[in-house]
């Protein structure tokens, strides 16, 4: 018998939690790598934005350090890779945030938790405090 594997099409795997493209960001991009030495340069402290789609993840990055409006935030794209951002306004302000796609597949071959993780300064987990689904959950924790 002759059986065929289907890969899966990139717009299927938005739609299932645990199936995403290597595009991501996943792993260690050309850029991250600085050419004087061959450590990676984002070793510069990093604070990780994490949380569900639409939790507001993008825009509280974009309200406190790119001064958008709270208004314009209703207009943001959802993230499809991991966006790396410098945030260096002087030499005491000097770090990188790392704004996370909605639903993050840890167990994705191409997601090197090693080089995420290590030299994290901070993670943040942002919750949608409207989310029904969670206030349920929530709720239900309760003694
Ligand atoms: N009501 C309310 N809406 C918000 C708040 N923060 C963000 N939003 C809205 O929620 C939506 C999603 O915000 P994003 O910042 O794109 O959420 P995200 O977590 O980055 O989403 P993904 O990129 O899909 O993971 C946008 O339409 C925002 O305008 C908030 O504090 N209150």
């Amino acid at each position: 018998m002759n059986i065929q594997y289907e890969e899966p099409t990139l717009s299927s795997s938005y739609s299932v939690v645990g199936s995403f493209p290597k595009s991501f960001g996943y792993g260690l991009e050309d850029q991250d790598l600085d050419p004087e030495d061959s450590s990676p340069s984002t070793s510069k402290p990093r604070i990780l934005l994490m949380g569900l789609r639409r939790s507001g993840k993008s825009s509280i990055q974009k309200v406190v350090f790119h001064k958008m409006s709270p208004n314009e935030t209703l207009f943001l794209e959802s993230t499809n890779k991991i966006y790396k951002d410098d945030i260096s306004s002087s030499s005491f302000v000097n770090f990188q945030i790392w704004d996370f796609p909605g639903q993050v597949d840890f167990f994705d071959p191409t997601f090197d938790s090693e080089m995420i993780f290590k030299g994290t300064g901070a993670l943040i987990f942002v919750i949608d405090a409207q989310d029904s689904t969670l206030r349920t959950v929530a709720a239900s924790c309760r003694f």
